[in-house]
């Protein structure tokens, strides 16, 4: 059996809660499956919830912070110092996320996992560095295999937090300058993948610049070509933000917590926290379609239907946060409406079909 924390099992699903969640939606005041995929979606989270009226009052959502050595090739449209002027950001009320957290009434747990333009201690950020960055994949491996346990580690350490402050649903979030290199050298390297089918434009890289990032990554990809296991490539490829939400989707699965996922990053992530322990799939939820190129065929991998498609592009968990309210709808409604004999009406009529031939004109 394998001892390591990450190939534990998921939880298992609560099927009873959600068939008593689709026996109240059959009686409430609309014709069945009228609400489309809002009907289906409290099924799933009374499956994760445990409960036939589930809420998602209270959502927790952890940025995790980290630079990368790969920035150095030239494959940001912005420049490294920015991964470190953002935690300062979130700390201080102004970034995207920063606002969307503050709407939602969630959580904001911002983690600094190593920064080269190191913002120091700030209130409202967790300092957990690991180093000031990751290795160029270009010439070594990303991480160590030490450094990618902690930040395992530290992804699941902020969904044991997460659990103790009673969340309903855990979002992560990441910044760090050129960690869509990053994700999509990983998820290359675990779908086999040719960087080209992929790489997007990040930040907003020019056509000349695309190309020079996919030249990157194949470098990359060539100097590990022998790297096999998902944790292996994870290492390699990875960077201690996506390692640390590679870990926690594992722990949130595991403690029953349902995860709604981002864009790009955050689905390289999950991908490689699926393809490190597959139960982990049945507790994810993907909030978007993101506009990086490469993100349609990250969610087709993972079998993935996402809610929204806005062509949002940002990261930071924002997409996940726009994708709240929906969640809080499709809640609110299966919990509020009448059923039909609460308030006097009258239900479906039997079907066409088993109505005598005569008797339809
Ligand atoms: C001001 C600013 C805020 C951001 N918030 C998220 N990202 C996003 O952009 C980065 C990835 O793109 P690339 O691989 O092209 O560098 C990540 O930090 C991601 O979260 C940002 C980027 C910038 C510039
Ligand atoms: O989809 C994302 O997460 C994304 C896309 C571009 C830049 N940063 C993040």
């Amino acid at each position: 059996m394998n001892t390591h924390w990450w190939a534990w099992p998921a939880a298992t699903l609560d099927r009873q809660a959600a068939e008593a969640a689709h026996a109240r939606q059959q009686t409430l005041t609309k014709p069945p499956g009228s609400l489309g995929r809002l009907e289906s979606l409290v099924g799933q989270l009374a499956a994760w919830q445990g409960r036939a009226c589930p809420q998602v009052d209270r959502a927790w959502i952890s940025v995790f912070a980290a630079d990368h050595g790969v920035a150095e090739e030239g494959v940001s449209a912005f420049p490294q110092a920015v991964t470190g002027e953002m935690v300062r950001n979130f700390a201080g009320g102004g970034a995207a996320i920063s606002v969307l957290a503050r709407t939602l009434g969630a959580t904001l747990d911002v983690v600094n996992l190593g920064t080269v333009n190191d913002p120091g201690q700030i209130d409202g950020v967790l300092r957990a560095i690991i180093a000031p960055s990751t290795a160029n994949f270009c010439h070594a491996p990303a991480m160590t295999r030490a450094q990618c346990e902690t930040a395992l580690r530290i992804g699941a350490e902020r969904v044991a937090q997460a659990r103790a402050a009673g969340a309903d649903l855990f979002i992560g979030g990441e910044m760090g300058i050129a960690n869509t290199t990053s994700a999509t050298a990983l998820a290359c390297a675990l779908l086999g993948e040719l960087p080209r089918t992929l790489a997007g434009a990040g930040t907003g890289l020019d056509d000349a610049g695309i190309a020079r990032k996919i030249a990157v990554i194949e470098r990359a990809l060539r100097r590990h070509a022998d790297a096999v296991e998902p944790i292996e490539l994870l290492c390699r490829l990875g960077g201690f933000e996506i390692a640390a939400l590679a870990g926690a989707c594992i722990a949130a699965a595991q403690a029953r917590l349902p995860v709604l996922v981002d864009g790009f990053i955050v689905t390289a992530a999950a991908l490689a926290a699926v393809r490190m322990n597959p139960s982990v799939r049945d507790w994810l939820l993907f909030a978007h379609r993101s506009h990086e190129r490469g993100h349609a065929r990250l969610l087709d991998a993972l079998d993935a239907d996402p809610l929204l498609d806005l062509g949002l592009r940002l990261g930071e968990g924002s997409g996940a946060a726009v994708a709240v309210p929906l969640l809080r709808m499709a809640c609110a409604l299966h919990a509020g409406m009448a059923t039909f004999a609460q308030a006097g009406v009258s239900e479906k009529t039997a079907s066409s079909a088993e109505i005598p031939a005569e008797s339809v004109s």
